[in-house]
Parts: C-alpha cells; sequence; structure tokens
C-alpha cells in the first residue's frame, strides 16, 4: 500500500511538472517581453536543470513513475501528463473506438493560426496505436497515410477518433481522423495506419530487456 501511496504520489509530482513546464513553454513561445528579459528568464530556467539531472534515467531504462506496467506513459510525447512537449491529449476506448481530446496552444503552430502538419501526425499515430492496443498488445507502426484537408485551427478543442477496418493475425489497419470538437463531421485531417506486434525476435532484437512493455 506505502509502495502504491509512493507512485500515485510520485505521478502526481510528474504530472504537476509536466504542467508546469507547459505553462513556461506556452509563455516562452507567446512572450513578447524586452530582450534583457528574455536573456535573464534564460539563466533562471538555466539553473533549474541540476536539481532534476542529479538523478537521470537513460534510452532503454523505463521511468520508475510508469512502475513497470505497459499501460501508463507519463512521459509520451503524445499523450503523457509529465512531458511538457505532449499537447497532451487524453484519450478513452470506447467500444473498440478511440477518441482523444486536445487543444493546441501556439507552442504547435506551422502555417500562421493553425496547427503543423507533424503534430498532426503525431496524434493520429497516436490514436491509431491505441486502436491496435485494444486487440491486447501494443504495436508498431509500419505505415502511415495522411491527407491534410483542412488546416487545424490553434486554442480550438479538437477531437481525433479512430477505428479498426482489418485485422489479419499481428497486423492490424486502422482508420484516425482529427474535427474540431464544435463541428465534429468535418474532417480536417484523416489517416490510415498499419499497426504490427514484433514478432518474438524482432521484439528481442529491437527492446531487449523491455520486450514485456511491448508485446
Ligand atoms: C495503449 C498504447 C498506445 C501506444 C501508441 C503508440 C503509437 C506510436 C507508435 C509508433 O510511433 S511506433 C514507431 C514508428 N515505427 C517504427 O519504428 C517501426 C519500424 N519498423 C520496423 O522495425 C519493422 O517494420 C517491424 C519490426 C515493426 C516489422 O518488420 P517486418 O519485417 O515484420 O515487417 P516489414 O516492416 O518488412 O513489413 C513488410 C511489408 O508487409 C506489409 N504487411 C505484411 N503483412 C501484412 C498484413 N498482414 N497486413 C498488412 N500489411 C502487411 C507491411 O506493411 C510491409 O509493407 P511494404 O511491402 O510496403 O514494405
Amino acid at each position: 500500500m506505502a509502495a502504491e501511496d509512493d507512485l500515485a504520489e510520485r505521478r502526481r509530482a510528474a504530472r504537476e511538472l509536466g504542467a508546469a513546464l507547459r505553462e513556461l513553454t506556452d509563455a516562452a513561445v507567446t512572450t513578447e517581453v524586452d530582450t534583457a528579459t528574455l536573456t535573464e528568464v534564460a539563466e533562471q530556467v538555466r539553473a533549474l536543470v541540476p536539481p532534476l539531472a542529479a538523478a537521470r534515467r537513460t534510452r532503454g531504462e523505463p521511468a520508475t513513475v510508469d512502475g513497470g506496467g505497459r499501460g501508463s506513459r507519463t512521459y509520451s510525447p503524445a499523450v503523457g501528463p509529465g512531458n511538457p512537449i505532449a499537447p497532451p491529449m487524453r484519450v478513452e476506448v470506447v467500444d473498440g473506438t478511440a477518441i482523444g481530446r486536445c487543444t493546441l496552444g501556439l507552442a504547435y503552430e506551422g502555417p500562421p493560426s493553425y496547427g503543423h502538419g507533424g503534430i498532426s501526425a503525431l496524434l493520429l499515430d497516436q490514436i491509431l496505436g491505441h486502436v491496435h492496443a485494444t486487440r491486447g498488445k501494443a504495436g508498431m507502426t509500419v505505415k502511415l497515410d495522411l491527407r491534410y484537408r483542412r488546416p487545424v485551427p490553434l486554442l480550438t478543442p479538437l477531437r481525433i477518433v479512430g477505428q479498426v477496418e482489418r485485422v489479419d493475425g499481428r497486423w492490424t489497419e486502422a482508420f484516425a481522423t482529427i474535427s474540431t470538437e464544435e463541428d465534429p463531421d468535418t474532417v480536417l485531417v484523416e489517416a490510415r495506419g498499419v499497426f504490427v506486434v514484433p514478432n518474438a525476435e524482432q521484439a528481442a532484437r529491437l527492446f531487449g530487456g523491455l520486450e514485456r512493455l511491448v508485446r
């Protein structure tokens, strides 16, 4: 029980740090303060690194905050509440349909006032991954076809929806769309993805001791 409480507390703290950094990032890309203030704040931010860097993990070491499980990914760049790069998209799966929600701030700008196409691809890839995972195992994207129909507005609640189209052994083909919450029937971006569960040899080669997280 104590260990579970510790993990819950660590998750709460990681989420809090992620949210604070997201606020900082948003302020950093929208600020119009004078140049001296930019320089001063950069120094202050750099001073925050050493306390965090005092104990750090590297490639191939899962975050302790995830508790060794395959479900939670606190630092996912798409859905991780602890990762300031992530919008983060919140995902729920209802009857095999994965539904994601997020609002993109100015940090994700591509064309003026609209989202970057790579960010749309990130959100769609992630939602297709959740669709694939409804079959019980996580998978890797092997194909992702995108059609950008209309630009994705910033500062607007978005809805990302995905469903399986075809299943063949370890392979899943799925389809997903981005629209606004306000107008869910107008597709802004659509994606068709193929995902595969790596076979045992591939998983061992790619992930070594972390195979249990992907198969
Ligand atoms: C709840 C958790 C949610 C998590 C969401 C996470 C979402 C994010 C997911 C990612 O971003 S994963 C990162 C990006 N992907 C990669 O890095 C994968 C890189 N690819 C590989 O390492 C290898 O492709 C892999 C080990 C996965 C598989 O290797 P294989 O040699 O078995 O398959 P290969 O890649 O050669 O594919 C063979 C071809 O047959 C196709 N194929 C074979 N059988 C198929 C079938 N049954 N259905 C559909 N396509 C099939 C396949 O698409 C492909 O098409 P092409 O002929 O056009 O190359």
